[in-house]
């Protein structure tokens, strides 16, 4: 198994490199990839570490050895928000990167799983689909974008305001990766009733967590850690599944068959061909069908940008 991270010197990449060290199956090979000059050092540091997991470092130049026979390609490559911004704000500048790393992929690991984290995710995933289908090699089932975050978030929050254990709580996060977009469905959390005054303030606050995050690191930075241990899990899961262990689900940005736009975070199984099956995230409440309505306006101006961008 050869996962390579991209953008693996900066702060997701970091922690992420870091569990993925840890936590691969043996004999696995994980190649960090980033235009910084301190990235071979960040494979150095980590491969001091023992455990049967083989780490490299490529810089700037080295983006096809890096990728090359890659099984899984994670991107966290790109600019974060600072306070007063919003993930949309990232596109001008995230755009390209993520079109000039999907092109590495594209010509070097086809087929590969994409997992990609760089904001604004409602517009960057479409970016890759458009570069892999202009090669002919497009394959829905192996385009994710990440939206992990999002539901480890919910799960904490839950397990904290109801005070239960925090690794029974499963919360269906679905729709897109940004503000109105994040829609938790939480009249599905198995076991737990809400009142609807905790229903609204919670939803906001899952939805509004990546700039709790922003404004808390005043002006350095967005959630590294969290996500570096969200990506990981996702990572992990998609494994699982490429070893063939059945009933891996996740949530995930993928373009679906849900109907409600494009690319949709929803559930779905992973296997040997990435998304093995797509599922329904089944009956919403009322506050949730109108939050659905409410926001796919704007998602599907996400998409578009993306779209656009290729064109
Ligand atoms: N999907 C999600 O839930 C989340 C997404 N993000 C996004 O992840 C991205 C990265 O965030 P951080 O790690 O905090 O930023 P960071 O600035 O710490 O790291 C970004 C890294 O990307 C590298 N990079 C820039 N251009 C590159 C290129 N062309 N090829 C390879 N590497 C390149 C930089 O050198 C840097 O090391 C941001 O766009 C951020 O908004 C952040 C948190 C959650
Ligand atoms: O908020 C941001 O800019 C980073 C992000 O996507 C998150 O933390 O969910």
């Amino acid at each position: 198994m050869k996962v390579a991270v991209l953008g693996a010197a900066g702060g997701i990449g970091q922690a992420l490199s870091l569990l993925l060290k840890n936590g691969l199956p043996a004999g696995s090979e994980l190649a960090l990839y980033d235009v910084a000059p301190v990235v071979p050092g960040v494979a150095v540091d980590l491969s001091h570490i023992p455990t049967a997991v083989k780490v490299a470092g490529y810089g700037k130049d080295d983006l096809d050895p890096a990728l090359a026979g890659a099984d899984i390609v994670l991107i966290p490559a790109g600019m974060p928000r600072k306070p007063g911004m919003d993930r949309a704000d990232l596109f001008n500048v995230n755009a390209s990167i993520v079109r000039t790393l999907a092109e590495g992929i594209v010509k070097n690991c086809p087929k590969a799983f994409v997992g990609v984290i760089t904001n604004p995710v409602n517009g960057t995933v479409p970016i890759v689909r458009e570069v892999f289908k202009k090669a002919g090699t497009y394959d829905a089932a192996r385009v994710f974008g990440v939206t992990t975050l999002d539901v480890i978030r919910a799960e904490t929050f839950i397990a904290e305001l109801k005070g239960l254990d925090v690794s029974e709580v499963k919360v269906p996060v679905i729709g897109g990766h940004s503000g109105t977009t994040i829609l938790p469905l939480l009249s599905q959390v198995a076991g737990v009733e809400f009142s609807d005054e905790e229903v609204a303030s919670l939803t906001k606050r899952i939805q509004n967590a990546g700039t709790e995050v922003v404004e808390a690191k005043a002006g350095g930075g967005s959630a590294t850690l969290s996500m570096g241990a969200a990506a990981a899990r996702f990572c992990f899961s998609l494994v699982k599944g490429l070893q063939g262990e059945e009933n891996v689900l996740e949530y995930a940005y993928v373009e679906g068959n849900t109907g409600d736009a494009e690319f949709f975070a929803q559930p779905i199984r992973l296997g040997k061909n990435g998304v093995e099956e797509l599922l329904p995230y089944g009956e919403l409440s009322a506050f949730e069908q109108k939050a659905k309505d409410d926001m796919l306006a704007t998602l599907e101006k996400d998409i578009k940008e993306g779209v656009d961008f290729m064109a």
